[in-house]
């Protein structure tokens, strides 16, 4: 089985896929739309990405390269806790205050913004394509006083030197990450306990109708089906043009969800299911 994932090695979605899928050797890529390729061209059987973090919103390069541009399924997802630190080369331990950029994945960066604001005034941040990556910068340039956002597996995997813990300014910061795949199957059993499962559509609605959103919610609500998020994103065809990612608290089944989607298809609205895949939490 061959499994991609964004990297390089100890990014928090290795640490993700190490939980996973704990026997498959994983292949690191550099950018999301990266990932997302090595399925659609045969090259991995499955991609792991972060989508959504409870700090920062959506990874909307994961939703908008998945609905634009590869159509995979997601048959699996994990929330992760994530602890951020602040680490640098070990040569540099001791003038880390005066560093003179701090290099982190954007979310990672906004995750501990209040951090950065307080205790690193007007050093300059610049974005990194993950966490890992920033690490691996910082440990290649000992002669740069610079500074890296990352996890603790990061730290130890680049050799660098954490000189502050836990910097992300709220506790309960998770993001879930999905497993992504060509075809629509089950996910390869493993030792972790399923804490459920989860349906996501995608939902486009009729332009400039009145309603049409309260319309759609109420096709869910009165079915008793519980919606965990719903998000909009442009359709990219011009301005107030969305479309609506809905995850829907439970598995598919026969005659709930296939209701609220004829019902969304009869109101003019075009509706595709991303994937209906079992939740995990690490
Ligand atoms: O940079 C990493 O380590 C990643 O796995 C990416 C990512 C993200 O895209 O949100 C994953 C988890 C954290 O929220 C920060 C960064």
């Amino acid at each position: 089985m061959k499994i991609g994932y964004l990297g390089p090695r100890a990014t928090f979605t290795d640490l993700a896929v190490r939980h996973l899928f704990p026997r498959e050797e994983a292949t690191p890529f550099v950018t999301i739309p990266e990932c997302i390729d090595s399925v659609e061209e045969g090259l991995c059987d499955f991609t792991v990405v972060p989508i959504e973090n409870a700090l920062e919103g959506s990874v909307n390069i994961t939703l908008d390269y998945l609905i634009h541009e590869v159509p995979l399924f997601i048959i699996g997802e994990a929330t992760a806790p994530i602890q951020q630190h602040l680490m640098v080369h070990p040569e540099n331990e001791g003038r880390w205050q005066e560093a003179e950029l701090i290099l982190s994945h954007s979310h990672a960066l906004a995750q501990c913004h209040k951090f950065l604001h307080r205790e690193m005034k007007g050093i300059a941040s610049e974005r990194m394509t993950s966490t890992a990556a920033a690490a691996q910068y910082v440990q290649e340039h000992p002669e740069r006083n610079i500074a890296a956002i990352a996890n603790g597996l990061a730290a130890l995997e680049y050799g660098l030197t954490i000189v502050r813990e836990n910097i992300h300014d709220y506790d309960h910061n998770h993001t879930r990450f999905v497993v992504l795949s060509k075809e629509d199957q089950a996910l390869p059993p493993s030792e972790l306990v399923s804490k459920g499962s989860k349906t996501t559509l995608v939902v486009t609605l009729p332009s400039d109708r009145t309603g049409a959103l309260h319309q759609v919610l109420s096709a869910f609500s009165w079915r008793n089906l519980n919606l965990s998020k719903i998000e909009s994103r442009p359709t990219k065809t011009g301005l107030g043009n969305y479309f609506f990612i809905i995850d829907i608290e439970q598995p598919m089944d026969e005659v709930l969800i296939p209701g609220a989607m004829a019902e969304l298809e009869a109101l003019g609205c075009s509706v595709k299911v991303l994937g209906s895949y079992p939740s995990f939490k690490l």
